[in-house]
């Protein structure tokens, strides 16, 4: 299993978004995860073939590609591993299908869940929204630095800070005990994302 990494850029799918475009910016600039994440309107399909092509760009970069909720296209291509949350498969049934050497990152907001999804089998788990974004519907408030920091002391497992985390505030989670931090708009609403991601870099302290 690879380690898992310090900056995942997830792919914004929506309308008007250049997903492939903003993903090719990123590796470049040396984020090391990819997530593959689409709406459910997405045909299984369109997701596949999105999937096989950053799939091949993490592999020509050395990073990592994992696919968000349908890890039947992760199992299918061969991808690094999967993210799931509480409307998914259970951690447990989401190990038992991706295999003991997959990445299986799991969504948690406080140490209850976060201890659970670790005993089930998570390596990594998504830890947010710990700042207020518009880029997902119907999250609950946001748990902050304080929230991310009290589920990194409750596991040992690595923890991605996520939710309206920009460079700004990169460092103040790593700081707080996340290992590294998934971004949506930071990077893909960026005039520049390769920058983007350079400064996410810095911030986090993974500058090259
Ligand atoms: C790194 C990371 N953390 C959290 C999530 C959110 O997953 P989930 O709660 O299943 O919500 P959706 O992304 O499926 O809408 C994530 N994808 N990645
Ligand atoms: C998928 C997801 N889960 C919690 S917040 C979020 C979206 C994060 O996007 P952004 O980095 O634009 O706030
Ligand atoms: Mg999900």
């Amino acid at each position: 299993m690879p380690p898992v990494g310090r900056l995942h850029l997830i792919t914004d799918a929506r309308p008007g978004r250049d997903a492939l475009t903003v993903v090719v910016a990123a590796l470049a600039a040396g984020a090391d995860t990819i997530q593959v994440r689409v709406p459910d309107a997405t045909t299984d399909r369109e997701a596949y073939e999105l999937t096989r092509e950053v799939l091949r760009m993490c592999r020509d970069a050395g990073a990592a590609c994992l696919v968000n909720d349908r890890l039947h296209i992760a199992l299918a291509l061969g991808a690094d591993g999967g993210h799931v949350g509480a409307d998914d498969l259970p951690v447990a049934a989401a190990r038992r299908i991706l295999g003991p050497d997959a990445i299986l990152g799991a969504t948690a907001r406080n140490p209850e869940t976060a201890r659970r999804a670790v005993a089930d089998g998570a390596t990594y788990l998504g830890v947010g929204p710990a700042y207020r974004t518009s880029t997902k519907d119907g999250l609950p408030d946001p748990i902050g630095v304080g929230g991310v920091a009290v589920v990194a002391g409750a596991v040992t497992v690595p923890v991605i800070a996520i939710g309206g985390v920009t460079a700004e505030r990169a460092g103040e989670l790593t700081r707080a005990g996340a290992h590294g931090v998934a971004v949506v708009g930071a990077v893909s609403e960026a005039d520049d994302p390769g920058k983007a991601v350079t400064e996410l870099l810095q911030a986090i302290g993974e500058s090259r």
